[in-house]
């Protein structure tokens, strides 16, 4: 009887099994854009510890996956206004298959980047084990232009567009990225952050209806209500696996410095803090990527400060709690505190 119990309970709850912890994957590429030193943040976030911080989390199993090969592709093939398509294109195949891999293992993938192409091969990776997962995009920037309207020809700005089936009528056909299908709907995509939208972008928004907490929306509601808005809305049933893209220039400029499209007036840490515990505390929370940290910008004090943010936003969306962790084993112990030590020699005392 009992057996058949938990059993049944097993079966209905095949998809939340526990998760084993989380992987980590570095992605040293920046050829989706056009400044040097975007490739250099994952040796930079680990040199800084990255794996310790995670370790600390209470209970968190930390397994680093490495990082991507990333090698300029020789193919020659050019796409008018999209710049190294096919550099982009290998290193985000490569990218998708190792994503799926941390997430068949049962592990969260953290994919530490890299410039925001990189955002095609993490979500290719996480849709093609969990088709019903949901996007929530944390950037100054939408990140949907098509090559026909970006101005910047770079990839970075892109990878949104690129993902979603209802813009694929909108390319060209892509010489190296016959790997990619673009079947994850629009209608699983939110935004958090935006300031720096571009005409078009704005265009596909507004006909999608995409739920867009710009950062006049979260001066109004606050970071808490929006970012629920947009899981109630994409998700009512509150039961789908949660993808978070998050693009480090989502801070304000002061709180994230090193970055290669800075916009000032952005979240402040405190919020996009916020933002991440709110996310964890679904539990439904299955991929992160920490992209655009550039530690070749700024002077010492500014990488530092832009390390340090990405370090936070990563230890909220994994568990970390601002009100501290008690030790483990506390039962065992005697637990006796100074207060408790002072108290009872006073009283003996009287
Ligand atoms: N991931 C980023 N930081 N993207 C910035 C994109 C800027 C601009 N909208 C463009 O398409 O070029
Ligand atoms: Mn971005
Ligand atoms: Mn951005």
């Amino acid at each position: 009887m009992n057996f058949v119990r938990v059993f049944v309970r097993n079966m209905s709850h095949k998809k939340w099994e526990p998760l084993k912890g989380v992987g980590i994957i570095g992605v040293p590429f920046e050829k989706g854009q056009k400044k040097y030193g975007v490739s250099v943040a994952p040796a930079a976030m680990r040199s800084a510890g990255l794996i310790e911080h995670l370790k600390e989390i209470d209970g968190l199993n930390v397994v680093d996956y490495g990082d991507i090969e990333t090698v300029s592709s020789k193919q020659s093939v050019a796409v008018n206004n999209m710049s190294h398509l096919p550099t982009v294109s290998a290193c985000n195949e490569q990218l998708s298959e190792r994503v799926s891999q941390v997430l068949r293992d049962g592990r969260i993938a953290v994919t530490i980047g890299g410039d925001h192409s990189i955002g095609v091969g993490t979500v290719d990776g996480h849709y093609k084990v969990n088709e019903d997962m949901i996007l929530i995009w944390v950037d100054a920037h939408a990140d949907i232009n098509t090559n026909k309207t970006s101005e910047s020809g770079s990839v970075h700005g892109m990878p949104v567009a690129l993902l979603v089936k209802e813009l694929s009528d909108y390319w060209p056909y892509l010489p190296t990225m016959d790997w990619q299908v673009p079947k994850f709907s629009i209608k699983n995509l939110g935004y958090v952050g935006l300031r720096s939208v571009d005409k078009y972008e704005r265009l596909v928004i507004e006909k999608y209806n995409v739920p867009t907490f710009a950062m006049e929306d979260i001066e109004e509601f606050g970071i808490k209500n929006s970012i629920n808005h947009i899981l109630q809305t994409l998700d009512p049933c509150l039961n789908k696996p949660i993808h978070v893209s998050f693009d480090i220039d989502s801070l304000d400029a002061l709180e994230a410095p090193s970055t290669g499209t800075p916009v000032r007036g952005g979240l402040t840490l405190r919020e996009a803090i916020n933002l991440m515990e709110i996310i964890y505390s679904t539990g439904r929370l299955r991929a992160i990527d920490l992209v655009e940290i550039n530690p070749a910008l700024g002077n010492d004090s500014d990488r530092k400060r832009t390390i340090e943010a990405g370090l936070a936003v990563l230890r909220a969306g994994l568990g970390f709690s601002r009100k501290g962790t008690a030790p483990r084993g506390i039962l065992d112990l005697p637990i006796q505190t100074h207060h408790e030590e002072d108290y009872l020699s006073k009283a003996k005392q009287n």
